[in-house]
């Protein structure tokens, strides 16, 4: 009579790892809190994500500039809003295919890429239609010397303070507060003139993503940070 031969447990068996435990509670204050977390990590990691927060800040400029209608108005912040997306969605994407391999994969190269394009097609679609809307309000921009000028002299700085904010060499905590404190200042007196309100929050919402990339920059150089967090 022969012994039975012990077998591996079916699958449903298996020891498991432990279960996930949800980190920073729940609830809709929790949810923001993660959201927000993936947005600055996003801009503090990734380059393009830097590119396209001063790109979308010289859009806020014009806009908040030079008088446009709403057509054009809600299109230009739409597309700001979805290369935002876009990026976001890359970055989960490149993550995703990290954690699955990290070894040189066609599959992975293949998604890597398509999430790329992505972004791609909708920042040339964005430089596009923002080229056509200045074209075809030609008139009001010959004819907006003065307020162009100041746009330049006050936005140009504004967006060398983002633009400090968001670089990703080691530099002082006072260069930061410096720059974050005379963005706010030069959006400030920029808010006093500007012909659309909605171009200059978004223009200070985007002073406080920079502000907030600053710091958890900072942060993350000078705590330990969990395995895997500081890759881009
Ligand atoms: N595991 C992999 N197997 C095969 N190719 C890969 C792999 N990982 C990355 N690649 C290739 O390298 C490119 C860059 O991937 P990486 O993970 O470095 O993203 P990245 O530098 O943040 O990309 P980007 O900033 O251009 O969005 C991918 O688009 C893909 O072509």
């Amino acid at each position: 009579m022969s012994s039975p031969v012990p077998s591996s447990p079916p699958p449903s068996e298996k020891p498991r790892p432990p279960a996930y435990a949800s980190q920073g509670g729940a609830g809709m204050l929790a949810s923001f809190r993660h959201a927000w977390n993936g947005l600055i990590h996003t801009a503090v990691h990734q380059r393009n994500m830097r590119v396209h927060l001063v790109s979308a800040l010289l859009v806020g400029l014009v806009g908040s500039g030079i008088p446009l209608g709403l057509a054009e108005k809600v299109t230009l912040i739409f597309c700001v809003l979805l290369i935002f997306f876009a990026e976001i969605l890359n970055s989960a994407l490149e993550h995703l295919v990290d954690l699955a391999t990290r070894h040189f994969d066609e599959k992975a190269r293949l998604t890597k890429d398509a999430a790329a394009a992505g972004v791609l097609v909708l920042a040339i679609g964005t430089v596009v239609i923002f080229a056509a809307i200045l074209v075809h309000n030609w008139e009001t921009v010959a004819s907006s010397g003065p307020q162009i000028a100041r746009q330049v002299a006050l936005g140009l700085p504004l967006a060398l303070c983002v633009m400090v904010l968001v670089l990703p060499q080691p530099r002082s905590a006072w260069v930061d507060r410096l720059a974050f404190l005379g963005g706010a200042l030069l959006l400030g007196v920029l808010a006093t003139y500007t012909v659309s309100s909605v171009f200059t929050a978004m223009n200070g919402g985007l002073l406080v993503i920079a502000g907030s990339a600053a710091r958890q920059r900072r942060l993350e150089r000078t705590t330990p940070q969990p395995a895997g967090a500081l890759e881009g």
